[in-house]
């Protein structure tokens, strides 16, 4: 047996609005609003829990260290932690925002993740993204490698590799630009790579407004990492005009799981030939359900998140899609939903779930997660306090009702008081988790 597990972000206590992803529209527009640390936090347990419920694997990765330090005093801010913060605050605020913000707990773009069945010599492999387009998500690769060692540290079953190194000719945005096909998840499946742009192919189209993230030599690096085959592994480019339009991962444009593939009409360039070459390449028995854009709208994809979804399995072979109920309140979107599950098609149901203080920095429920196909030996090689069941789910509440605050605005980030908050919050939690002392200030 073997299962899909969701390893899903824990939001940190510092999350925030701080406008910092040029080309993801909602981080841009919440600029500046005031978050609520405690409810995002509990929003994504209840998501975590849900999963669990309908009987999948779900996993849980802790959120890194914020503010960061040590990045600070690296940018020449000295001192006390209390003098750091506030000069940084003073002297170059944009740097104090990025090393504050909780962004780990997108997990997607945590690192590529490939399973036993595809690497040549049967082991999972973990290649935590370099995120070297923006600062603030740039300065997560050292810790997400050490997280993914401590939740997955048995050598025999999993293998880690060095990030990409930090130049824009390798810009990994991990598996938010990654999707597995298969048959069963046991199964060697196809693997598809969506990359932005590519450094040595230049008569390829770019976007023109905003910036590609993820190059196609970046995920050729990790294909060969992670000992694929050839054969079943594809690099398609994302379409240039929707990246112009706010689709800055491909997971906002297209969701697999198994062997469906739901996607809009302009997700991928020259989409009909890059669907000729997964047909090709899976073989028979694919699905793939194109949405058209009289159907929903780019607009409508990127503001209710339709494609940010997660297409699930459930244990009685069940299709369903866990969207966020942004997905109701856009008429394009319900009725093209309704007109899915109401159909003999093979979504049999969706299922709403409010993640929206994270959807207003731009993060759906398929951002959150980070999926691993695990054997029944690989599973049982997993950290098993970082597993979510009802007991966990109650213990994380009320860890985050003791130190989360409900309120956060970006003057709030210069208070001492906030950073020695946080850092008692992840202290207990590496404590609950098992994870030994994963974080620079325990160190
Ligand atoms: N699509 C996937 N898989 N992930 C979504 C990541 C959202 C994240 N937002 C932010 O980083 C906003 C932070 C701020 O503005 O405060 C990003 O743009 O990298």
């Amino acid at each position: 047996m073997h299962y899909e597990a969701n390893f899903d972000g824990l939001v940190g206590p510092t999350h925030n609005y701080a406008g910092l992803s040029f080309g993801n529209i909602a981080s841009g527009s919440n600029a500046n609003a005031v978050a609520n640390p405690r409810a995002a936090a509990l929003q994504g347990l209840d998501k975590m829990l849900a999963l669990q419920q309908m009987g999948l694997v779900q996993g849980v990765l802790p959120p890194q260290s914020r503010p960061d330090l040590d990045t600070l005093r690296q940018l020449g801010f000295s001192g006390q932690p209390g003098q750091i913060l506030d000069a940084a605050y003073r002297q170059a605020p944009e740097l104090l925002l990025a090393c504050y913000s909780a962004s780990s707990m997108w997990s997607a773009n945590a690192a590529t993740v490939s399973p036993s069945a595809d690497s040549a010599d049967g082991k999972i492999h973990f290649t935590p993204a370099n995120l070297i387009n923006k600062l603030h998500r740039a300065i997560e690769p050292v810790q997400t490698q050490r997280t993914l060692q401590a939740v997955f540290s048995d050598p025999d079953h999993f293998v880690h590799h060095q990030p990409l190194p930090s130049h824009p000719t390798l810009g990994d945005e991990g598996a938010a630009n990654h999707t597995r096909l298969c048959r069963q998840y046991g199964e060697a499946g196809l693997q598809l790579f969506v990359y932005g742009r590519s450094e040595c192919r230049k008569d390829e189209l770019e976007p023109v407004h905003f910036p590609a993230r993820h190059t196609l030599e970046a995920s050729q690096a990790v294909a060969r990492l992670h000992q694929l085959a050839p054969e079943r592994t594809l690099f398609l480019q994302q379409n240039p005009a929707v990246i112009d339009q706010g689709v800055f991962h491909n997971d906002v444009i297209a969701v697999g799981n198994r062997e469906l593939l739901l996607c809009h009409q302009q997700a991928f360039f020259e989409q009909a030939n890059a669907l000729d070459r997964i047909h090709q390449a899976f073989g028979e028995g694919l699905t793939v359900l194109e949405v058209p854009t009289e159907a929903v709208s780019i607009d409508s994809a990127v503001q209710s998140y339709l494609f940010n979804t997660q297409l699930l399995t459930l244990p009685d072979g069940r299709h369903v899609l866990v969207a966020p109920t942004e997905c109701q309140d856009n008429t394009e979107v319900n009725t093209y939903l309704r007109e899915l599950t109401g159909s003999t098609g093979p979504i049999a149901e969706v299922i709403y779930l409010d993640v929206k203080q994270s959807m207003q920095n731009g993060g759906g429920p398929a951002c959150l997660r980070l999926r691993v196909v695990l054997s029944e030996r690989e599973r049982a090689a997993v950290n098993p306090e970082c597993l979510i069941d009802p007991a966990k789910h109650q213990q994380l509440t009320q860890w985050v009702q003791r130190y989360y605050r409900d309120q956060l605005s970006l003057d709030d980030l210069r208070d001492p008081a906030l950073l020695d908050e946080s850092q008692s919050a992840l202290d207990q939690l590496t404590q609950l988790l098992s994870l030994g002392s994963i974080y620079p200030f325990q160190r």
